[in-house]
């Protein structure tokens, strides 16, 4: 997909997880990678409300090379990328099952959600939870790369989802399907309730693994 096309994506992608309540305010910032370098979502800008031509364009130093000023969260994005060369694309959002979930006690760190449904397994995987570092913070950005190379998502503490795809298209989906699992783990959490077996994920994985 040539950068145009790229530009177009980032927006169309942005607006709809915004229009349906996955985001909201100036939270959250999408990525994608380029032949030459890489696009990232402009700093306080609302992914609801983004504009093609004004989208931050790095290089692979992280130096900024068009557009306006970048997320505070270029160095994470370009974390993922060193430590992913199979990653085409990064979404951070703030959405709230989500969030809720970062601040649980008593999580498994390793893996905060458990494998409720195929999709997830498949989508999502192993989760772990990063521990809390301030947005923008190059700790943060350090946290996350020492868990990119096994991890293609993560769940920031107190802050929310990281997730990476091989193109934006799969990066938005198992964000939203991550999302959408935080939700039903909240659902159930009062409740007694099943999960696949490590069997039964070990086989889903086998049959569908493409991240
Ligand atoms: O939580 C934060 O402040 C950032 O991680 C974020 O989501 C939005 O920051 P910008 O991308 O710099 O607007
Ligand atoms: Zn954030």
């Amino acid at each position: 997909m040539n950068e145009h096309k790229q530009r177009e994506e980032i927006v169309l992608l942005g607006k709809s997880m915004y229009d349906r309540g996955l985001t909201h305010g100036g939270t959250g910032n999408i990525s994608v990678r380029l032949n030459d370098g890489w696009l990232l979502t402009p700093t306080g800008s609302s992914l609801g409300r983004l504009d093609p031509a004004r989208l931050s364009k790095l290089d692979w130093q992280g130096r900024h090379i068009g557009g306006d000023l970048p997320s505070k969260e270029a160095m994470l994005h370009l974390a993922m990328y060193q430590e992913r060369p199979v990653s085409g694309a990064v979404v951070h959002l703030h959405s709230t099952h989500s969030v809720a979930v970062s601040v649980l006690d008593q999580l498994d760190p390793e893996d905060v959600l458990p494998a409720i449904t195929a999709y997830y397994a498949m989508r999502v995987g192993k989760l772990p939870l990063v521990p809390y570092y301030a947005p923008g913070d190059p700790a943060l950005a350090e946290a996350v790369r020492r868990f990119s190379g096994r991890h293609h998502a993560m769940l920031l503490a107190h802050h929310g989802p990281v997730v990476a795809g091989s193109d934006l298209h799969a990066a938005v989906d198992a964000t939203e399907e991550l999302e959408a699992t935080a939700q039903l783990f909240l659902l159930l959490f009062q409740h007694k309730f099943k999960t696949l077996t490590p069997e039964q994920v070990a086989d889903l994985q086998r049959r569908f693994a493409k991240r």
